[in-house]
């Protein structure tokens, strides 16, 4: 069955060599009890632990079966373990984590015996070796006998041919010794049984032979044996044990540790609430920035209007005394810093070709009078958009000429999906709806749902300061624009005026008719003045008043007369074409804005501008006014600098948290070396050993990254709270889900690489000197 020829063993410990097996020869029966006797020190225990693979001879041969075991692979030592060997140690070797039964099947979970023969057989060894009443006990619950024989059912579970025992009484009382002894004898009916003892009086009442021991030699056998067939039917079923197995004995283990494992976790997990918390308040701040970005540069859009001031050097010189006997005409400053832009066809088709990536919003005004007329209280009045006092002014011309200067305008760009994006982006609707299309406008108040008195004035309400009007008032009111042909009759060849029968004109079919479609307050603090509060009306609307108006009688008479064709006055060419425009006669706008979507965008949409006067003549550029331009120091840029020094310092705990975790995991190896004996003696692979580590720091990493993620998501709450007190503004802090999935799998693979290395180290320990440390 097994032979043992010309073994030796050397332990080399500094100069000095201990031989603890010197050239042993010996032969086992298939069954039958062997004792084995000796002094302290003499290599008995050498010899068991080389019989049970745990420790491998230097030179010789071990033959099981007919088998040499020279060229045996580590795995094959591993099987050989696991399916051919049981072993008993004086210590009892129990693993105090795992409930008995669980002890008892574990040789059997490392050979991946299925889980219902696996508790059967744990259950029938239990049985057979007595303690089918404590099956449900853990260990330290039992007595040093009764825990014997949990190893004596473990050993013999999985029905091994061998069972080894090193002094299996050695730390029993005579009683109890005694009837340990009775089972082991009652075992090695089936099997072979080699025990070493000090006791020769049991050996010599239980055992069939004895073999005595000195000096890592055989001193005499009382019956030797000489194996003479030399079959090789030999057969080892390799062992595996899977990560799930693994992950179980880990989890047992780290449930036995709650407190410590929980303290570490939190430990661990410092790292990842830093690195969470960072990045939820600089993605929370960058979208402030975007948020406030977008927002400045709806209030102020890169504005082109008809006239515009050059940036350029205020004249520094100084005024010299003049003795010259004439004077000098000289133009002022300020008007040689005026430029006035040709706001053509061309460059307004030069506008429309910009890209819609840089600018989804642009609006062009034209200084268009728009003949309104309105009925409230069965009255038909004339009515205006505007804000202006209509009885301080004298023409509406002044009011349409105010909308041209880009900040506080009445006019939203049609462009992006009828403005209602546009509107949508900055106000919300407080009554009524959005307006479908351009022939809906809307009113537009403050946050404290006041709006300019003026313009409920000019659209014919007769309100006082302060009072108070229903919204349903003012949602659904009508209004209807008259064509110029209908709205003036001319009174001489060169002298319009405007008709005075309102009420016949107010029901003309010809008439387009509005709508105020709904009322909008300003949805924060930073969406004041993008428009003025009052009526706000589409860029399009404007457009096809003046398409209609453009070839109207009045207009070609203004065009073609020197004096102003509705008060009879001399106008000079100026004074002429802003008649004209405002009469609806000029197609190009008095002025673009353009609502660039963010900062970096609109340098794009500045360089475009720019690129159109390049080689042009000075009085041909086009020069616009950047107002956001002033704002814009402030960029991201700054932001993704901070971020990376936080997401710096978070790392470095993070890297801290992963030291740690390696260190943990080495002291548990070192605590747990005893178990990693056992389990090499089970027949656990070094795989499997280096898995019961990893499973443990992976257990440790996914919990600690979740435990840092809920942690870190806790506290953007008080976080919020506090930066809303201190700056404002609400909900800054925001965890990306996406960030802690990643940041729960980065703790995750980070502890597990913290926890490899030890792992491996201790899975590389040697089975015997794992089993021999305290
Ligand atoms: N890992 C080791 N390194 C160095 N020497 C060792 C090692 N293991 C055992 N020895 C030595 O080998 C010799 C035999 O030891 P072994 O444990 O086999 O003796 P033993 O007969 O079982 O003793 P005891 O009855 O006291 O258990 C001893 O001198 C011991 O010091």
């Amino acid at each position: 069955m097994l032979e043992l020829k010309h073994i030796k063993k050397y332990y080399y410990v500094g100069d000095s060599v201990t031989k603890a097996l010197d050239d042993v020869s010996v032969s086992f029966r298939k069954q039958e009890f062997v004792a084995i006797l000796g002094p302290s020190g003499s290599g008995k225990t050498t010899m068991l632990n080389g019989i049970g693979g745990l420790d491998i001879y230097d030179s010789g041969d071990l033959i099981i079966n007919g088998k040499s075991t020279k060229n045996f692979s580590e795995s094959d030592w591993d099987a050989y373990r696991n399916n051919s060997v049981g072993f008993i140690f004086q210590s009892y070797n129990i693993i105090g984590h795992l409930s008995i039964l669980d002890n008892v099947e574990l040789g059997m979970t490392l050979s991946g015996v299925d889980n219902e023969e696996k508790k059967k057989k744990a259950r029938e060894a239990l049985e057979r070796v007595g303690l089918g009443p404590h099956i449900n006990k853990k260990p330290n619950q039992l007595s040093g006998g009764q825990l014997q024989r949990v190893a004596i059912a473990r050993a013999i579970a999985n029905d091994p041919e061998i069972l080894l025992c090193d002094e299996p009484t050695g730390a029993l009382d005579t009683e109890t010794s005694e009837e340990i002894m009775k089972l082991i004898k009652e075992l090695s009916a089936e099997r072979l049984v080699i025990m070493v003892t000090h006791n020769p009086t049991l050996a010599k009442e239980y055992a069939d032979r004895i073999i005595n021991f000195a000096d890592g030699k055989i001193l005499d056998d009382s019956n030797p044996f000489v194996e003479d067939t030399t079959k090789d039917n030999f057969e080892l079923k390799k062992t595996k044990m899977t990560f799930w197995t693994a992950l179980k004995l880990s989890f047992t283990n780290l449930k036995t540790k709650k407190a410590r494992t929980a303290l570490t976790a939190f430990a661990s997990s410092i790292g990842i609430i830093s690195i969470a918390i960072v990045l939820a308040l600089s993605s929370g701040f960058q979208k402030q920035i975007n948020k406030t970005q977008g927002n400045t540069l709806a209030q102020f859009p890169v504005t082109i209007s008809q006239t515009a001031s050059k940036q350029s050097a205020p004249d520094t010189d100084k005024v010299k005394n003049s003795k010259s006997k004439k004077v000098t005409a000289k133009l002022s400053q300020q008007e040689k810093s005026t430029h006035t832009n040709k706001l053509n066809k061309k460059y307004v088709n030069y506008i429309k070709n910009l890209d819609p990536e840089l600018s989804k919003n642009v609006t062009y005004n034209y200084s268009t009078g728009m003949n309104l007329l309105s009925k409230v209280d069965g009255k038909v009045k004339t009515a205006q958009f505007s804000n202006t006092n209509s009885s301080n002014s004298l023409s509406g011309v002044s009011a349409a000429m105010a909308s041209s200067t880009g900040v506080g305008s009445s006019v939203y760009p049609s462009s992006d999906n009828n403005g209602k994006n546009f509107l949508k982006k900055h106000y919300k609707v407080i009554s009524g709806s959005l307006p479908q299309n351009e022939n809906e406008v809307v009113l537009i108040v403050d946050r404290d749902n006041s709006t300019n008195i003026n313009a409920l004035k000019n659209i014919g309400m007769n309100v006082k300061d302060n009072q108070k009007l229903d919204f349903n008032k003012i949602v659904g009111q009508e209004f209807k624009v008259v064509s110029n042909n209908d709205y003036y009759k001319q009174v001489t060849d060169s002298l319009y005026t405007p008709n005075s029968d309102i009420s016949s004109l107010y029901n003309s079919n010809n008439n387009k008719t509005l709508k105020i479609a709904g009322i909008l307050k300003v949805k924060s603090e930073s969406s004041e003045n993008i428009l003025s509060s009052g009526i706000a009306y589409s860029d399009k609307l404007t457009k096809d008043i003046v398409n209609t108006n453009k070839n109207s009688d009045i207009v070609k008479a203004q065009k073609n007369s020197d004096v102003n064709v509705l008060t009879g006055s001399n106008v000079d060419d100026t004074t002429k074409e802003s008649l004209v425009s405002y009469l609806g006669g000029s197609s190009t706008p008095s002025s673009i804005l353009i609502y660039p979507s963010t900062f970096k965008t609109k340098d794009k949409v500045l360089d475009y501008l720019d690129k159109f006067n390049q080689g042009k003549k000075e009085s041909n550029k086009v020069i616009y006014t950047d107002l956001a331009g002033q704002v814009s120091s402030l960029t991201g840029g700054l932001m993704d600098a901070i971020t990376y020094v936080l997401v710096a310092f978070a790392g470095i705990s993070l890297v801290t948290s992963m030291i740690m975790i390696g260190i943990i995991t080495y002291t548990s190896v070192l605590e747990r070396t005893k178990e990693i004996g056992i389990l090499k003696a089970l027949g656990a692979r070094k795989k499997d050993v280096t898995r019961v580590f990893d499973a443990e720091t992976t257990i440790l990493g996914v919990s600690s990254g979740v435990l840092g993620i809920v942690i870190a998501w806790l506290a953007t709450f008080p976080i919020n709270a506090i930066l809303k007190n201190l700056t404002d503004l609400s909900n800054v802090s925001q965890l990306n889900p996406v960030h802690a999935i990643v940041l729960i799998v980065i703790s995750t693979v980070l502890t597990v690489i913290g926890g490899h290395i030890p792992a491996r180290m201790a899975a590389k320990k040697d089975a015997a000197t794992a089993l021999r440390s305290e």
